[in-house]
């Protein structure tokens, strides 16, 4: 029969949280071009990144990807291209609330289904010696924002609202729902709401 699902995606983090739902899945990282354009909000530049992930991978089974940055005062923050680039981040969001935001999309049989996902986080104030221990462990660079918060980050979050999954790289109950609707249903989710 195959796998449940294709993941469009190199991420480890989206196969954990895909695998930890039960579903097993055939990986084919969709390798395009995540720069922004040129005063594109973050809403729709996560949007339309996932749906061109999910389109340049053909699967007979539902194909699923995403894009997560991170948004404060009308900035998107992607990952950080150096320390420096952290460093900036970092002092964007000390003490201050931003927004992760990740864009999904489900490719199968001809059609698209996409959406856009937003948790908030308050970060507590972030001391140098904070930002520095962090960099060190290299974990910075391949996230969003400079920081996981499955990861040393974790303790830097005063509050959240919103799907924490979210953070990590995929809504996972919304994109459970979206492929009941799909036909993968090992849960036994009905698509009543
Ligand atoms: C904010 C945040 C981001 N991230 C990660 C999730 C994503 O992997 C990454 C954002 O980069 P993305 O471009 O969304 O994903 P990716 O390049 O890792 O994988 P692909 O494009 O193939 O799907 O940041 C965390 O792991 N934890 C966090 O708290």
């Amino acid at each position: 029969m195959g796998p449940d699902i294709c993941l469009a995606s190199q991420s480890p983090r989206r196969r954990e949280l895909l695998a930890a739902l039960g579903l097993s899945m055939d990986v084919v990282p969709a390798d395009i071009d995540e720069t922004p354009w040129d005063g594109e909000l973050a809403q729709d530049h996560v949007a339309r990144l996932a749906r061109a992930k999910a389109m340049a991978v053909s699967h007979s089974r539902p194909v699923v990807a995403a894009d997560t940055v991170v948004t404060i005062d009308g900035q998107i923050l992607g990952k950080p291209a150096d320390q420096a680039d952290y460093v900036r981040m970092t002092a964007a969001l000390s003490g201050r609330t931003h927004q992760v935001m990740t864009g999904w999309a489900i490719a199968h049989a001809g059609q698209l289904h996409s959406g856009v996902e937003t948790t908030a986080v308050t970060f507590s104030v972030l001391t140098d010696a904070m930002v520095q221990a962090y960099w060190d462990t290299g974990e910075a660079v391949d996230k969003a924002g400079g920081y996981g918060i499955q990861g040393p980050a974790g303790v830097w979050v005063r509050s959240l609202a919103g799907d924490y999954n979210n953070v990590v790289g995929l809504p996972t109950a919304v994109i459970a729902r979206a492929l009941v609707a799909v036909g993968v249903n090992p849960w036994g989710l009905s698509n009543a709401r």
